[in-house]
Formats: structure tokens, C-alpha cells, sequence
């Protein structure tokens, strides 16, 4: 072998071996997050709270108290770090999207499934008609119309679609517990005209076939009950090829993790999502519950929980516990 060569080869590997060594250094170092870590930066942004606004457009959304908050880790280990009102329960709303997308496209695959909707970010908020009119697909799977659609498609008789995604949800939280809020759920039943109208149009132009029972689906999904710790198991399952935290890889899956990743990335957050991509750099799902789970891609997963909201609709001091956190441990995966 030529100098030149072997000399080429033994940079490579060195390079190899140092970002091998930075990335097991990461790990780590997440392992060894603590509860007085996660409060230090619970109680540095608490008082975000205060410039959000809780939803009131779901009646029942404007009844929670805006003051709980809530703070979880699921480390690269397996094990979960909890602070704040770590019991404190509350709806899933939107972050439930990403269950139904791994459902259906487990059961589609992802080329059929891609078939009636669309892979595109957005500018508009999430319930925006976006290019329904005229028979177009919705964007993606992450805005209501998309997810409305994506129900639709794993829903047959009654209520076995919202079934099969609290079924999906008790498994990856291990927690057997998990139903649905019934006073969030009638809610969003009575009030949902504006989903009601997307189910219809998109009836209309035959991406979706069947009875309302579908809808019900959705709004059920929407209102299934979580912890902050239930966020981050989600997200833990995401970021790690959808084995679950406790080492589980029954639906193990590195493909279909990455895609559920991939919209996250650009449209979890809503017309957010590039800002928020820019500055956290995590796949990452809201709801108007006041929750986000983040996936930490082959590290962890993060849930918060806070109500007040943001413009986008967002969780305005869940943003800034997660923010404060990648910064201090370099999460963004750019
Ligand atoms: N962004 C959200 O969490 C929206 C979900 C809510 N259930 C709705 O359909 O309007």
C-alpha cells in the first residue's frame, strides 16, 4: 500500500473512531440527567406560561388550570425522569397524529398511503383548508385535514380506529390505563364544525369513503389523556427505530420511525415548524392540550406539558423547557 493511501485510510479512521466516541460521550452524558437538572430549567421557564393563552375554542380546553406544568425524559437507557406535576393528565389533541401515521402506514405502506395525501411543510395553521378545495390532497398527515384523512383510512366499523391508536398508545406507554377524556371528546364533537366540514369535503372528493363513526374516531384520538411521561415514551419510541422504552422491539421499524420523524420535522410544529426546526432541531409534535413530544433521534425522547399556547398553537413554556435543554446538552440534530 502506498504512504499516501494507508495515511488516507488512518484519517478516515480516526474520524470514524472520534465521532463514534462523540456520540457515545452524548449518551452518556444524557444518562446522567437528573430531577434537580430537569427542575433547575422547569423553573427557569415556568414563566412562560404567563405570555400563552390556554385553547378556548374546544369549550372544555378552557377549563384547564394554566398553571400546572410538567417535565419529562426518557434517557437513552430506558430510564424516565419526571418534575413538576408529573401526574397531572391532559389530552393529546394533535400529538396523537403520529400514532395514526404509524398505524396506517403499517398498514398501507407508505406508497399507498402517500397516494391520497401529501409530504409537504406548510404556512398555515393547522386547521387550515390548505388545497382541499377542487379535490386536492391534503398536506400532510400533521395538519387536521391530513390526519383527519389518515383516521378515516384505519377506521372501519365504530370505533375500532380510535381503538387501534389506544391500543398503539398503551403499549408504547406500557401503561394500560389510557382512555379517553368523554367530556373533551363531546366538546370537540359539538364545536368540531370546521373538521366536520374537512370530512366532508374530502368525501366529496372520494379520499374518503364511509360514515361519520370515522370522525368520532379522530375526535376520540384527540381527546385520549396522557402525562408528560407518556409524551416522552412516545417520543423515545420514535427516536429509537419504535422499540420501546423498556427494550420491547416487537414493532421495531427503522424506516417507518424515520418517516413519523420526518414529518415531525416539518410540520409537528404547524407553521411553526421551520423557526422551531432552526431552533430546537428535533422532530417534535404539539397539541392544543399544551403538550409536545420530541424524539431525540437514537438518544431520547422529552414530553412537556404546559397549557397556554402560542400563536401556532404551541405550548409556550413546554417550547422554552425543551429549548433550554438541547442548548445545554447540543440535542439539535443539525
Ligand atoms: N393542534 C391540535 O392539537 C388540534 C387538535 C384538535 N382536536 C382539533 O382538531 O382542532
Amino acid at each position: 500500500m502506498n504512504i499516501n493511501l494507508s495515511s488516507k485510510i488512518a484519517v478516515v479512521a480516526l474520524f470514524a473512531v472520534t465521532s463514534l466516541s462523540t456520540v457515545q460521550n452524548s449518551v452518556k452524558e444524557l444518562n446522567k440527567i437528573t430531577s434537580k437538572n430537569l427542575e433547575s430549567i422547569l423553573n427557569n421557564n415556568k414563566h412562560w406560561a404567563d405570555s400563552g393563552a390556554v385553547a378556548t375554542y374546544i369549550p372544555e380546553l378552557a377549563k384547564v388550570n394554566p398553571n400546572k406544568i410538567a417535565f419529562s425524559v426518557v434517557k437513552p437507557n430506558g430510564d424516565v425522569v419526571n418534575v413538576g406535576n408529573i401526574d397531572q393528565k391532559f389530552t393529546m389533541q394533535s400529538i396523537s397524529k403520529i400514532v395514526a401515521l404509524f398505524i396506517a402506514v403499517k398498514q398501507y405502506g407508505e406508497n399507498d398511503f402517500f397516494k391520497r395525501l401529501g409530504y409537504y411543510g406548510t404556512d398555515k395553521p393547522f386547521n387550515h383548508f390548505a388545497n382541499l378545495d377542487n379535490g386536492g390532497k391534503p398536506l400532510n398527515p400533521m395538519m387536521n385535514a391530513g390526519a383527519i384523512l389518515t383516521t378515516a383510512m384505519i377506521s372501519n366499523e365504530g370505533e375500532d380506529g380510535y381503538l387501534r391508536i389506544r391500543d398503539m398508545v398503551r403499549y408504547i406507554t406500557k401503561n394500560n390505563s389510557i382512555d379517553y377524556n368523554h367530556a373533551v371528546y363531546q366538546s370537540e364533537r359539538e364545536t368540531g364544525h370546521r373538521n366536520r366540514g374537512m370530512f366532508h369535503i374530502l368525501k366529496n372528493s372520494e379520499l374518503i369513503t364511509g360514515e361519520e363513526n370515522k370522525l368520532d374516531n379522530y375526535f376520540k384520538q384527540c381527546s385520549i389523556e396522557v402525562t408528560a411521561e407518556d409524551l416522552a415514551k412516545i417520543g423515545y419510541f420514535f427516536a429509537n427505530d419504535c422499540v420501546r422504552f423498556d427494550g420491547d422491539a416487537t414493532y421495531k421499524n427503522a424506516d417507518l420511525a424515520q418517516l413519523v420523524e420526518s414529518q415531525m420535522l416539518i410540520a409537528g410544529m404547524y407553521d411553526a415548524s421551520g423557526v422551531y426546526a432552526r431552533n430546537v432541531g428535533l422532530p417534535s409534535k404539539s397539541g392544543v392540550g399544551g403538550g409536545i413530544a420530541v424524539a431525540v433521534p437514537n438518544k431520547m425522547g422529552i414530553g412537556v406539558y404546559s397549557a397556554p399556547l402560542d400563536a401556532a398553537g404551541n405550548s409556550v413554556a413546554g417550547y422554552h423547557m425543551i429549548l433550554e435543554l438541547v442548548k445545554q446538552y447540543d440535542l439539535s440534530i443539525f
